[in-house]
């Protein structure tokens, strides 16, 4: 089957349906989920709308709004007596006055008279003003207020009422606090203005009053409300608005943030990469299914608004809630982008998104009205801005106070008159959005994490990068090699050394012989990701293979061999640390894109979504394949069928059995027909029906393909391979097909001779078939040199035959033939050794090799430096690469 060399931006669309049809399905499986994750604005809105009737409800019984239909008037209370504060002394002055005249000591014995419940103690008198100051400075929260007289002149009585703001003398006992002009000032104002009447009527003065003071005039004081109708005038959106609308959206941030580490986590992302799914779909993917989400619940945020009747919906112009809701709801996907690509465990997400949640709620209640004032400098605002969720409160706040109002008209957003009009609201949302859609591209393509190959900081700028083919503008990192530090040669085999030097010869980019030639290839895993420690690991040390085409290559070796390391750097989950590979020509280190386009991958764990059925995962690969929409279902149905899955293939995978999973991720691998398959220990968890059904699907595929098998069955390497490598300690430790194996390391032939039967069982019996064993013991032992007796019975004697005289074996058979008659022998047979026994021996070769520590490591690091003409400028462009490293590392260490 051959397919049109897919367009970029065609496959990348391609892709993008179908990882939105895959997340919806899964959306409508998860039904609770969702349901709760499209309807929660409702719920946040309603909650508001409880609120504000309980406030409303509250504020019923205050005149300020009740139903007032005529006004009313209460008479002004007495001067209050000064109640001490438990933490300022016993005893409290309710008023101190200066001067201390005569005439302002008559008008203080008045208003003494007047509010009878105050004595000569609860009153002190002072010279001057100073002395009141001094006074009041001197002893703190002693004095409720002060008349303090300036000036008779010119028939004009000028006093002040001082009163103390701290409260802590109107202290009632229950912690409230009066407001003083009603239940302070004016009672004093309207005592002591009182006197001065009384003074200038002559009722009890000798004084002269002054001039302008009619005689006899007598007024009494009251104050009260105007008649009102029962008002509303308290609005809940303006001050809990902004938390309500801000948490119905982040729900969706908090969740988009855990789906997408979810997938990380689980290495569905890398293995879905693996199999050619392209970047920019699978963020496209998530960026549409939850914008979809964000608008649905924008409209129904709105929505919830006109039902429950507030202002904040019905006085503004819609146009400018809803450019608010949706560029926020924008911006936090971008965020959730952001963070996403800095995490890697699903339980860090969770933590840090309802954090962030938190947070961000308590910033934005009061940040705004601190920081979107007159005078604040443009660039702390700015950098405020960066945080879209503060931005948004600001909006939100001068959205809610123009509807205490008239309401905001669209025509008014660019209001300059205005501090941070709603436009630059908006255009702050629009940047910030960009900023970390960018900032979590570059992040997850720099820094890819545990899997992915690690791009260059400066990847952006080399043509493959855009148009998925290496270029002539490319940089080419150079590799150093490693192979000739780090192996010793002298214990290795032959023939690993004779392809090694093979392997230096070949031009990998340009040989048609090879499927797969890998060049001194390295794995370390770094204990530290920006420093070396003696805790790296080297897992692979320097590997240096080819594989044929339309070869099934087997990779064997004890566990922790780097069988897996090596499987992984050769699929792209991630990089080497040195050398390279080439698959049909090309290396994984800058083409694994084109690789990817011809190349099948069975992980050796199930990658497999729970909410899918078989079917479905086969639909989705296909189109990471590019196989043509129309030849979709018949790809699915031949693979189905080739994995004997066919009936349950429309059964979600959760449901599938250990062996029923391995043989769907058998036929995710063999999707789209690729050139080259990588199948990581296929037959795990199958039984010997499962395992013979794949390893006939196995034996069918190696017809047009190279295939590279890892596995631990001996048995499956010895039918299925026509090549055989064996690993252990990170290095190749043989090479050759099974048979070159079994006779280079096996222990050599084994001869079964089957004596005939001496008849019913008796002494007798057992005594000549005992004289014939022995003859033919006697017989072997002496026709080849070293041959030993490996078990005996009465029926049987099985020899091993050494390596060494294998030459001499076939004119030995000839010789036992010639004397079966004469030997009594029923039958012979002839067997090599096991592959199993090869392993065995090879494994057991390097017991005692211990795991080397990397002191080669740190010689290629000094070599590195030694260059020391690139060695600035690799600095420099290192430490501006680790720029976003750093809030990376942050958050991995949150991690
Ligand atoms: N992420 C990692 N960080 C550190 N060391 C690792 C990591 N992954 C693997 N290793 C180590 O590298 C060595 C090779 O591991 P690898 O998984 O490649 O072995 P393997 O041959 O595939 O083993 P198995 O047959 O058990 O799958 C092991 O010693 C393992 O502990």
């Amino acid at each position: 089957m051959e397919f049109e060399e897919p367009n970029y931006f065609q496959l990348t669309l391609k892709q993008t349906r179908i990882l939105l049809i895959k997340n919806w399905r899964i959306a409508y499986r998860k039904r609770v989920t969702t349901a709760i994750q499209l309807t929660v604005p409702f719920f946040f809105v309603l909650g508001l709308y409880l609120i504000q009737l309980a406030v409303d409800d509250a504020l019923s019984t205050n005149d300020l709004f009740a139903d007032t239909p005529s006004s009313f008037n209460n008479p002004i209370s007495l001067i209050p007596k000064c109640i001490p504060h438990p933490s300022s002394g016993s005893h409290c002055f309710t008023f101190i006055y200066a001067p201390d005249d005569d005439i302002i000591q008559e008008f203080v014995s008045g208003v003494l008279q007047d509010n009878p419940h105050l004595g000569q103690h609860d009153v002190k008198a002072f010279p001057n003003p100073q002395a009141v100051n001094n006074f009041i400075l001197a002893n703190k929260n002693k004095t409720q207020a002060a008349y303090i007289f300036n000036s008779f002149t010119n028939g004009i009585i000028n006093y002040d009422i001082q009163y103390n703001t701290s409260c802590a003398n109107s202290w009632n006992g229950n912690g409230q606090c009066p407001p003083p002009i009603d239940s302070v000032i004016a009672p004093m104002q309207v005592s002591m203005d009182k006197q001065i009447m009384k003074l200038s009527n002559h009722k009890s003065s000798s004084h002269t009053p002054p001039s302008f003071i009619p005689n006899s005039i007598s007024i009494e004081w009251s104050s009260g409300l105007l008649a009102h109708p029962k008002t509303k005038y308290y609005n809940i959106v303006s001050d809990l608005g902004s938390i309500f609308f801000f948490a119905s959206l982040m729900f969706q941030f908090v969740l988009m943030l855990q789906d997408m580490v979810v997938e990380k986590e689980t290495k569905l992302k890398e293995g879905m990469r693996m199999m050619g799914l392209k970047e920019l779909a699978y963020y496209l993917s998530w960026f549409l299914t939850y914008s979809v989400f964000i608008i649905l619940n924008v409209f129904l945020l709105i929505a919830s608004g006109f039902i429950f009747q507030f202002t904040f919906f019905k006085r503004n112009d819609f146009g400018t809630y809803f450019f608010l809701f949706l560029l926020f709801g924008m911006s936090i996907i971008c965020f959730g982008f952001f963070l996403s690509a800095c995490l890697r465990k699903s339980q860090a997400a969770t933590f840090i998104g309802f954090f962030l949640f938190i947070l961000f709620s308590i910033l934005q209640a009061f940040i705004p009205n601190l920081l979107y004032i007159d005078g604040k400098p443009y660039s702390i605002q700015a950098i405020f801005s960066l945080l879209s969720p503060i931005v948004f409160a600001k909006g939100l706040t001068d959205l809610a106070t123009a509807s205490n109002f008239a309401g905001l008209r669209w025509s008014g957003i660019a209001d300059h008159t205005h501090v941070f009009p709603l436009l630059l609201v908006y255009r702050w949302m629009v940047l910030d959005s960009f900023i970390f859609l960018v900032l979590g591209w570059y992040i997850d393509n720099v820094f890819p994490g545990e899997f992915g190959t690690p791009k260059p900081f400066f990847f952006f700028l080399q043509p493959s990068y855009w148009t998925g083919r290496p270029s002539r503008l490319d940089f080419k990192s150079t590799t150093p090699s490693q192979s000739s530090q780090i192996l010793n040669h002298s214990n290795l085999d032959e023939d690993v050394i004779n392809e090694e030097l093979k392997v230096k010869e070949i031009d990998p980019k340009n040989s048609n012989e090879f499927a797969v030639v890998i060049k001194d290839l390295v794995k370390i895993y770094r204990n530290n990701a920006f420093f070396r420690s003696k805790k790296d690991f080297h897992a692979v040390k320097g590997l240096s293979l080819t594989m044929q085409k339309n070869q099934l290559f087997a990779v064997l070796g004890p566990n922790g061999a780097g069988k897996t390391t090596t499987f992984s750097m050769l699929t792209g989950l991630f990089g080497p640390t040195h050398g390279d590979a080439y698959i049909y020509g090309h290396s994984i280190s800058d083409e694994m894109n084109t690789i990817r386009k011809f190349m099948g991958v069975c992980p050796q764990h199930d990658l497999l979504f729970s909410h899918l059925t078989g079917r479905e995962h086969l639909e989705l690969y296909s189109a990471f394949k590019n196989i043509p929409v129309h030849r979709i279902d018949q790809e699915v149905e031949e693979r189905l069928k080739e994995v004997g899955l066919l009936e349950i293939g429309d059964r979600f995978t959760t449901v599938y059995s250990g062996g029923e999973k391995r043989r769907l991720s058998v036929a995710i691998a063999m999707t789209g027909d690729p050139k080259i398959v990588f199948l990581d220990e296929p037959c795990t968890a199958m039984d010997p029906i499962g395992r013979r059904q794949v390893w006939n699907i196995i034996e069918k595929m190696k017809k047009n393909r190279a295939i590279v098998l890892t596995t631990h069955s001996m048995e499956e390497a010895d039918i299925l391979s026509d090549k055989i490598g064996i690993m252990a300690l990170g290095r190749l430790r043989c090479l050759g097909d099974n048979l070159h194996l079994k006779s280079k390391y096996g222990s050599g032939y084994k001869v079964t001779v089957y004596l005939k039967s001496q008849g019913p069982s008796s002494y007798n019996n057992l005594a000549l078939a005992k004289s014939i064993q022995a003859k033919i013991v006697n017989f072997v032992l002496q026709s080849v040199q070293g041959a030993t007796v490996l078990a005996s019975s009465t029926e049987h004697v099985t020899f091993s035959i050494p390596r060494d005289k294998t030459n001499e074996l076939p004119a030995f058979l000839e010789t036992l033939e010639n004397n079966q008659t004469l030997l009594n022998i029923e039958d012979i047979d002839v067997n090599i050794s096991s592959l199993e026994e090869v392993f065995l021996k090879i494994v057991e070769d390097t017991t005692n090799e211990s795991k080397q520590p990397i002191t080669q490591d740190k010689k290629s690091a000094a070599s590195w430096k030694g260059c020391s003409g690139t060695f600035w400028l690799n600095v420099l462009l290192t430490i501006l690469g680790y720029i976003p490293g750093v809030i990376h590392a942050i958050f991995v260490v949150l991690d």
